[in-house]
């Protein structure tokens, strides 16, 4: 088991650095201090910036374990004074370590996370009761029904059953197409990416499924961004309309935020999805022409 201490394993950097700069002078000799110290002696501090700065070091020393967070990075290893007959220590598992030296797109997507997770939790405001924005949150959870599949999956079934023309019934068929490949595809990568949600969100939620314990990417949001599209696109509407289609569109993927189920990158991405799952249901559009056995199976019903 890893130890809880914040130490970075840079033990093979101990040779090194008996013979190099390092000393009880130098500015890396930590002498304790910080919390680095403990077993076998005297310990440096800030080891990482050492190592990614002395040239020549076995790479394997600018690592630290994967469970520590990159702003609390806290090197410590026995001093090269130690002695020799101290044995040489195993090193740590690959998937225990994490690279001190993150490339440009590593540190860029770290800040993004934390960027996320911070403005999420600001946003949360209907997360609880309790919560700042409390008293909004009944109607919060209307606008989250208003974008939950059952209602949409069945509200088409039932218009599909009553559809009197090929016209309407080709659209309809489509949208049932595009609602099923939404609520697959939104399973497929949330049972891949496996994010949890915000740990101030309540699961309260009206009908879900087993991968729905799961965030990324919102469900609702996919389906506010498809939806939306597909109205937009089919359905001859008044500008006043449109602009209420969009509307409900963002604030439905805000709301998500606002009651805590998600993080701002998962509706962000919901959208992307929503927007892009519309594009394959327009490219692999339905017709009588290119499946006829559907729209005749149907005709029979
Ligand atoms: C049970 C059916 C047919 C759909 C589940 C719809 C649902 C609960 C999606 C989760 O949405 P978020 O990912 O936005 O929370």
């Amino acid at each position: 088991m890893p130890s809880p201490r914040r130490n970075v394993d840079a033990r093979p950097l101990a040779a090194s650095a008996s013979s190099s700069s390092s000393g009880p002078g130098s500015p890396a000799h930590g002498g304790g201090g910080g919390g680095g110290g403990g077993g076998g002696g005297g310990r440096f501090e800030f080891q990482s910036l050492l190592s990614s700065r002395a040239p020549g070091l076995d790479p394997t020393c600018t690592r630290l374990r994967a469970s520590e967070s990159p702003v609390h990075r806290r090197g410590s290893f026995p001093l090269a004074g130690a002695g020799p007959s101290q044995a040489p220590p195993a090193p740590l598992p690959e998937e225990d370590r994490m690279d001190l030296n993150p490339s440009f797109l590593g540190i860029a997507l770290r800040s993004l996370l934390a960027i996320d997770l911070w403005l999420s939790k600001k946003l949360g405001v209907c997360a609880g009761e309790s919560s700042s924005w409390g008293s909004m949150r009944p109607l919060m959870k209307l606008l989250e029904i208003s974008g939950h599949g059952i209602p949409w999956l069945l509200g088409t079934l039932y218009c599909l059953s009553r559809s009197d023309s090929w016209a309407g019934r080709e659209v309809l068929m489509n949208l049932l197409f595009a609602l099923l490949l939404d609520l697959l595809l939104v399973a497929l990568i949330k049972g891949l990416v496996r994010r949890r949600r915000p740990a101030h969100n309540q699961m309260d939620m009206f009908v879900t499924l087993s991968v729905d314990k799961y965030s990324f990417p919102s469900g609702h949001a996919t389906r506010a961004a498809l939806v939306s599209r597909f109205i937009l696109n089919h359905l001859v509407l008044a500008i006043p309309l449109r602009v209420l289609v969009v509307l409900w569109a963002f604030i439905l993927g805000l709301s998500r935020v606002m009651l805590g189920r998600h993080n701002v990158t998962d509706v962000a991405f919901g959208f992307f999805l929503g927007y892009t799952q519309y594009s394959i249901v327009d490219y692999c559009w339905l017709s009588p022409h290119n499946a006829p056995v559907l729209f005749l199976l149907w005709s029979q019903q």
